[in-house]
């Protein structure tokens, strides 16, 4: 018996990012290949139009797991039912600028929206946020959502997916192994330059990642620059934010919580339970695994000094964010 259609929104989804990200997700790409879905499509009025130009395309491509989509500048209408949603509608940032500098136009969106899935999403609703800068994003939106006792605090996430994705390219540049061999990685912390990519427990085909690479000078001054500033780096390139590789992390994301990870680790940004002496509710990178459409924090893994200051001070920059927010959660 065919599945009943998943109720997936979509903000931002006139932007660029919607436009890699909708086709994809319609193809089954993100919940399964036998998954039908229902778009719900959010962006402000004026972009309406161009919203429904992507309807058209969709359309165009007769989907056969596309069961029905609607546009709207309404959050509540885009939210109702929803039991997944990908916040991305959210300006992105130019070049010169860092990912928190959008916070005071950005933080706005996300309290109107938290409220809106807070009230007519699914209860169990699993929330991705992307839109910058996406780890207090998604706090603001989880600490508003929750005050309405129907969704749970543990379904709002943050990206750190694409952080996670680029460090795998650039192990796999360094040691000569397939990607598709590394495994334990993590990307702790805040999805910003403070970001930290750690691959001490990350082996390929059952060989330390670490040995490999027997190069601590490339870690510091190389892997991990080149991972925190690979965004502005694109930004540099295309004069535009990262698009195609955003739309392509949230799809990782949102399938490997929902189908799973098969015991590998992967990087989301959820709200922090007080493991690894992270405070409780900041929405911070962890490995995880996930099963059951549930994921858990890997435990047990030692952290060195080296380490501990880097996760100090993403957690610093993280906690700096949360207070610059304070007046819009009261
Ligand atoms: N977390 C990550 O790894 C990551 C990666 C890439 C981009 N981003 C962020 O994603 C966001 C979107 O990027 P983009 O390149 O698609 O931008 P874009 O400017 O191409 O598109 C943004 C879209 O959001 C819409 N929008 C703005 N405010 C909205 C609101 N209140 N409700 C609904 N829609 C709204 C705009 O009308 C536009 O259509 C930016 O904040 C960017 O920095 C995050
Ligand atoms: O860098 C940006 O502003 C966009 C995005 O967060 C990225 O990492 O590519």
């Amino acid at each position: 018996m065919a599945k009943a259609p998943v109720r997936v929104a979509v903000t931002g989804a006139a932007g660029q990012i919607g436009y890699s990200l909708l086709f994809r997700i319609a193809s089954g790409e993100m919940l399964g290949k036998d998954q039908p879905v229902i778009l719900q499509l959010l962006d402000l009025p004026q972009a309406q139009k161009a919203v429904k130009g992507v309807m058209m395309e969709l359309e165009d491509c007769a989907f056969p797991l596309l069961a029905g989509m609607i546009a709207t500048d309404d959050p509540n209408v885009a939210f109702k039912d929803a039991q997944v949603c990908l916040l991305v509608g959210a300006r992105p940032r130019g070049p010169g600028m860092e990912r928190k500098d959008l916070l005071t136009e950005n933080a706005k969106i996300f309290t109107v929206q938290g409220a809106a899935i807070g009230q007519h999403a699914a209860p169990d609703v699993k929330v991705l946020v992307v839109g910058n800068p996406c780890n207090t994003n998604a706090y603001i939106a989880k600490e508003i959502a929750v005050k309405y006792g129907r969704v749970s605090a543990k379904n709002f996430t943050g990206m750190l997916r694409l952080d996670h994705n680029r460090a795998l390219s650039q192990l796999a540049g360094k040691t000569g192994r397939e990607v598709s061999s590394l495994k334990n990685l993590v990307v702790w912390g805040n999805h910003s330059p403070t970001m930290y990519a750690d691959y001490r427990f990350t082996t390929s085909n059952g060989d330390k990642v670490p040995a490999l690479v027997n190069d601590e000078a490339w870690n510091r001054d190389v892997f991990l620059p080149t991972v925190g500033k690979r965004g502005a780096a694109i930004i540099e390139a295309r004069g535009l934010s990262s698009a195609a590789s955003a739309a392509n992390a949230a799809i990782d994301h949102i399938r490997d919580w929902v189908l799973g990870s098969n015991g590998e680790w992967v990087t989301m940004g959820i709200p922090s339970d007080g493991s690894y002496g992270i405070p409780e509710g900041i929405i911070y990178g962890f490995p995880v695994t996930t099963e059951n459409g549930e994921y858990k924090i890997v435990q047990g893994l030692e952290i060195d000094q080296f380490s501990r200051e880097r996760m100090t001070h993403t957690l610093n920059e993280l906690l700096e964010e949360r207070d610059g927010v304070k007046d819009l959660l009261a």
